[in-house]
């Protein structure tokens, strides 16, 4: 059977709403054992991303956790345990679960913490991020909070200077208040390329842009597969994005009691697809910094930011995309349609 979205000519497609996409994964999720709770939380943060168009965590990314849950990888039925270990720092052990699970368990206590210290972290370990991160922060923002989260991943990443890999594809995003619009929102892989969009591009059959990757002999190359196949990715911005990598490895493992991207051995799992490592959370209260009223502030340097030209800022595309799938539903292809509504049993 085929992967959704594994296909190179965009067939018939079919409109979704978000609630039957939803519906569709969760009864995917369910099938192959995970716990109700799990099929829905995975199940919205997969159809958000489709919906908001992050096609590289999107449905592509449904036979991976398949595979993985069928491999015994990680606990579908996982409950995550909630530690309120002092009076800005929550700990969450995921029991070897996926982590959006945890931190919804963690939640109401991370925000009652950050709304009373005015600052909490949320340390998740031995947890699997198999998603978009922006998803995890994106609604603090909404209720007034200020977000940023790090997740690593698995070894696929050259540190600047050196000749292998060590770091994973490492994303970090941030989500802040604003007045009179979206929440600012960003979220981007520390590598200069998401391993999805390598994979998307390999199945699809195209180039990479320069500076992405190198091969198994540690050349340059724009061919996803020589990426895939041996070779590796390069940290964005050079020593800058290597920096920021270290710097999620250190707060997503270190600092949680995760594994580091290089620490796991899943040999024993083949089919196994999710990284089991660590999740940082930090959560701010801007109400309780130097009085001006925060989303305010945010909303004037967008206004400034658009008045020296800018005409996208990041999360603009996703918003646009969002409200395109409210009024026509999402788009899937009849072949990723069909291997779904396999995958779910239907
Ligand atoms: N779970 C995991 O371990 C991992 C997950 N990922 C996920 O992969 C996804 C893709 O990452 P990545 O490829 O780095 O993301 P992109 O490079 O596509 O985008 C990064 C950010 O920049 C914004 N952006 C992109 N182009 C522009 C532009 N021209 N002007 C202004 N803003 C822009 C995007 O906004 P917009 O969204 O609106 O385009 C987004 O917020 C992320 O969601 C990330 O969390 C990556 C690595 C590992
Ligand atoms: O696209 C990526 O890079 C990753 N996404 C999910 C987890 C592994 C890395």
């Amino acid at each position: 059977m085929s992967a959704p979205h594994d296909h190179v000519s965009t067939a018939v497609s079919q409109n979704l709403s978000f609630e039957a996409l939803t519906a569709l994964l969760e009864q995917i999720f369910l099938r192959h054992g995970t716990s109700a709770d799990v099929a829905k939380t995975l199940a919205l943060n997969c159809a958000s991303a489709e919906r908001d168009g992050a096609h590289s965590h999107g449905v592509f990314r449904i036979p991976g956790y398949v595979s993985t849950l069928q491999s015994g990888w990680v606990n579908g039925q996982a409950v995550p345990v909630v530690e309120d270990v002092a009076s800005g720092f929550v700990r969450v052990d995921a029991g070897n679960g996926f982590a959006q699970p945890a931190l919804a368990a963690a939640r109401s206590l991370l925000v009652e913490k950050a709304r009373s210290a005015g600052i909490a972290v949320l340390a998740i370990r031995n947890s699997h991020h198999f998603a978009a991160l922006w998803p995890d922060v994106e609604p603090f923002a909404d209720e007034g909070l200020v977000a940023l989260s790090v997740v690593n991943s698995m070894t696929c990443v050259v540190p600047h200077g050196a000749d292998r890999p060590l770091f994973g594809t490492n994303p970090i995003a941030f989500a802040a208040p604003r007045a009179n619009g979206d929440p600012i929102v960003f979220d981007l892989a520390t590598s200069a390329i998401a391993h999805g969009d390598v994979q998307i591009a390999a199945r699809k059959g195209e180039r990479l842009p320069a500076g992405m990757g190198v091969d198994s002999l540690g050349q340059p190359t724009q061919d996803p597969k020589a990426i895939l196949e041996g070779g590796a990715l390069l940290p964005f911005g050079g020593h800058k994005g290597s920096a920021l990598s270290m710097m999620v490895e250190l707060l997503a493992a270190a600092l949680t009691g995760g594994n580091f991207s290089f620490e796991f051995d899943w040999s024993n799992h083949p089919g196994a697809k999710t990284p089991w490592t660590g999740q940082l959370l930090i959560v701010i209260d801007p109400s309780k910094s130097a009085g001006q009223n925060f989303a305010e502030r945010s909303q004037e340097l967008v206004r400034q930011m658009h008045g020296v030209g800018l005409k996208r800022l990041p999360g603009d595309r996703r918003h646009r995309q969002r409200a395109k799938a409210k009024v026509e539903g999402i788009a899937l292809d009849a072949q990723t349609l069909a291997s779904l509504r396999e995958l779910a049993g239907l």
